[in-house]
């Protein structure tokens, strides 16, 4: 398979540094975290064992996988500050602002003091997420003020019941696993590139974080998802669809959850939600968003041969599970923390200021005249 061309803009092929936490696109579409294919993470390991591999470069054993998730158990709870804050947080806020606030805010009330607490702030992030996004989401949507602290195993099963306020099935727990570990790390994206950029000034835990979340905002990137999501439901059926991608790409329109900046044929981690979303659709007995969303992947393909990312599935998976879109982007935030407080450790292991050179294309030297002159 050839290579995509990839140079110009955007710094497009340029290596920025070295990683021991991620290879992407490396044979054409692979993605591994340690070594290890995220498809066999996907199917054989939890989310909790993922974040443990991505800050400390191996899998748990039982014991310490016991001890990891007693750690993270323990440290659920907000403090009321951040709920008051959360409180005054309007509904149609976007979430990744109170997403974005939520860490920020944290890193007043818990600050990582010195780099010997960085794993400590990291794990209380991860913790904290999930009740960050729904006590905010229950609390402006419903009037609800809701306990952040379940007895839910996994960090997936306490986000669905804290947004549902009862016990997910089994299933639903296994899908959040799977959506979490896919969308845990990926090597120099452009969040991660901002995290590692603030940590090399030697910023703490919560700032790199909250710069990160404000970078995977954007739909270029993480806020795919939620735009893929909208797209689809404009569509009435796969005829429909592919009629109404058409005119968007003649009108030069870019559609969400399709192409990439690294893979050149494949997102690997397409295949695994993809699967996921079909099987619920089955479950739920009417398929049809499921279906669109085939029609979408043959069309853009046929037509463009650009192929979905990690973003496109998992719009229909999380719809089929009930969850709100405007929480899709704060999830994958719940998730990729662990690659960016990942990051952030092993930039500050070895540390230069990242601080690069630009072109300058502007005016040649002048001097400044007096202002009734201009
Ligand atoms: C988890 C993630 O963050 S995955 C990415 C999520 N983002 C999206 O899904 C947004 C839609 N996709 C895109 O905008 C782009 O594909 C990006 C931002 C992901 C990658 O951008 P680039 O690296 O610049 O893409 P690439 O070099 O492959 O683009 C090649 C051509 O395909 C076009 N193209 C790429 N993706 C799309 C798309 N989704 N829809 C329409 N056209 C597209 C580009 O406009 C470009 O055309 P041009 O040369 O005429 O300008
Ligand atoms: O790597 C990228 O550019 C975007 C992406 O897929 C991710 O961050 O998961």
């Amino acid at each position: 398979m050839s290579e995509k061309k990839i140079g110009g803009a955007g710094l497009r092929g340029q290596s920025a540094g070295e990683t021991k936490l991620c290879t992407v696109g490396q044979s054409g579409s692979g993605l591994t975290y340690c070594g290890y294919d995220v498809a066999d993470l996907a199917e054989n390991s939890t989310f909790e064992e993922v974040a443990y591999l991505l800050f400390n470069g191996e899998l748990p054993n039982q014991a310490q996988l016991d001890a990891y998730k007693a750690e993270l158990h323990a440290m659920r709870d907000l403090p009321q500050a951040l709920k008051e804050v959360l409180e005054r947080i309007p509904a149609d806020a976007h979430p990744m602002d109170v997403m974005r606030t939520g860490a920020s805010f944290l890193g007043n009330v818990e600050p990582e003091n010195d780099f010997s607490e960085q794993r400590t702030a990291a794990n209380r992030l991860l913790a904290a997420f999930p009740a960050i996004m729904t006590y905010w989401y229950r609390y402006s949507h419903d009037g609800v003020k809701i306990d952040c602290v379940t007895e839910e195993e996994s960090l997936g099963g306490h986000f669905l019941r804290l947004l549902n306020g009862e016990e997910p099935s089994a299933q639903h727990k296994r899908v959040m696993d799977v959506s979490l570990i896919l969308y845990a790390e990926h090597e120099f994206n452009a969040s991660t590139f901002t995290a590692r950029v603030c940590a090399s000034t030697l910023s703490d835990m919560f700032s790199c974080i909250t710069g990160a979340i404000g970078t995977l905002r954007g739909p270029l990137h993480g806020g795919a998802n939620e735009a893929a999501m909208d797209m689809i439901l404009k569509f009435n059926s796969p005829e429909d669809a592919k009629e109404k991608m058409a005119g968007m790409l003649e009108r030069k329109e870019k559609i969400m959850g399709f192409g990439h900046a690294i893979y050149r044929t494949s997102d690997p981690r397409n295949v695994v939600i993809k699967a996921w979303s079909e099987k619920l659709a089955q479950e739920n007995g009417d398929t049809s968003l499921y279906d669109i969303s085939v029609a979408c992947e043959e069309f853009m393909w046929d037509t463009k041969k650009l192929f979905c990312n990690a973003d496109f599935f998992h719009a229909s998976t999380y719809n089929y599970m009930g969850i709100p879109t405007k929480l899709f982007t704060p999830i994958f935030v719940c998730s990729r923390l662990t690659g960016w407080a990942a990051h952030v450790m092993e930039q500050r292991d070895n540390n230069r200021i990242i601080r690069p050179s630009a072109d300058y294309t502007g005016v040649e030297p002048r001097t400044v005249g007096p202002i009734s002159e201009r």
